[in-house]
């Protein structure tokens, strides 16, 4: 698996108000995330900020290793009323982008066929259903070449029709490399498309529990840390749950290993000078939303 976004220690908040508080997390290449929690959770901050949109107060959002990444970013309030085609739109947005003429033609094409709008391209947007309306701001956020799409919301107010073509819509992105991060309040909406489900809860990330697998026994494992040693953790059930800085210059790593991989994060981790201040039986009932 390679690391695509890396959240270390992350916290956001607003006027003195904790949105999420030392969040740490690795997403891998080519998935397709849901965000889910609460009304007010932090969904739509947590996304604004892997966007670049907004800045943690501390902690680092790192992309393939420092590479560059492209994002497009699909906001959750939509204009309701748009006087233009598809093609006029799509077309006026990326002058104000300055993207090449010809090229610009070419990419409108080739958007046109995957979102299967060529049929529309000459109906003016206001005529459109919730769904197609949608369809064309994701094709604006995509003018440009997309390595990760970012999408606030995208499902609300769509109808079960147009949930389905949405699903299928996210499958072709992901075949064609495009990563998918997306907020959602409803996970059966999703749960055939999503790799992954990513819950906001008292500030802190955690997982459903469907999402591990079931009847797996798990433990939680609290590592110290020196602040100067890095670490990877990209194997199979293995999630970080939670970092906090300590005044040693140490910080402790809370982990939620399956029982299966202990052994060998408990190696991995003590080979980097880490010392093990809690193992014990993961507690889903108390752990998870
Ligand atoms: N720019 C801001 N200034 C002050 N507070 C903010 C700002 N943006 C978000 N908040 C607050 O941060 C918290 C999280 O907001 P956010 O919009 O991220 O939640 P959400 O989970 O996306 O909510 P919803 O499901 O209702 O869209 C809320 O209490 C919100 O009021």
């Amino acid at each position: 698996m390679d690391v695509f976004i890396e959240l270390k220690n992350v916290t956001k908040k607003f006027k003195n108000i904790s949105v999420l508080e030392g969040v740490s997390l690795s997403i891998p290449s080519r998935e397709i995330t849901a965000i889910v929690g609460k009304n007010g959770s932090g969904k739509s901050t947590l996304l604004k900020m892997i966007g670049g949109l907004t800045k943690p107060d501390s902690g680092q959002i790192i992309f393939r290793n420092g590479e560059p990444v492209r994002i497009g970013y699909v906001p959750e309030v939509t204009p309701v009323v748009i006087p233009f085609t598809p093609r006029e739109y799509l077309t006026y947005m990326g002058k104000i982008r300055a993207l090449p003429i010809e090229w610009l033609q070419k990419r409108i094409n080739s958007l046109l066929e995957i979102f299967h709008m060529e049929e529309n391209q000459n109906t003016r947007i206001e005529h459109f259903s919730k769904g197609m309306k949608q369809k064309v701001i994701i094709m604006q956020a995509m003018l440009e070449e997309t390595d990760l799409l970012i999408m606030d919301e995208p499902l609300s107010g769509l109808d079960l029709k147009a949930q389905t073509e949405f699903e299928r819509l996210l499958i072709s992105l992901k075949e064609r490399d495009i990563s998918v991060i997306l907020t959602c309040h409803e996970t059966k909406l999703l749960e055939k498309v999503v790799d992954r489900i990513l819950v906001i809860h008292q500030c802190q990330i955690t997982y459903p529990r469907n999402q591990q697998i079931q009847d797996e026994p798990m433990n939680r494992i609290v590592f110290e840390l020196s602040n100067t040693v890095s670490f990877n953790l990209l194997w199979e059930k293995v999630t970080i749950v939670k970092e906090k800085e300590t005044i040693s210059g140490h910080r402790l790593i809370e982990l939620s290993v399956s029982k299966e991989q202990t052994n060998k994060i408990v190696r991995e981790f003590l080979d980097r000078g880490a010392t093990i201040q809690l193992l014990a039986p993961l507690e889903r009932e108390n752990h998870f939303l």
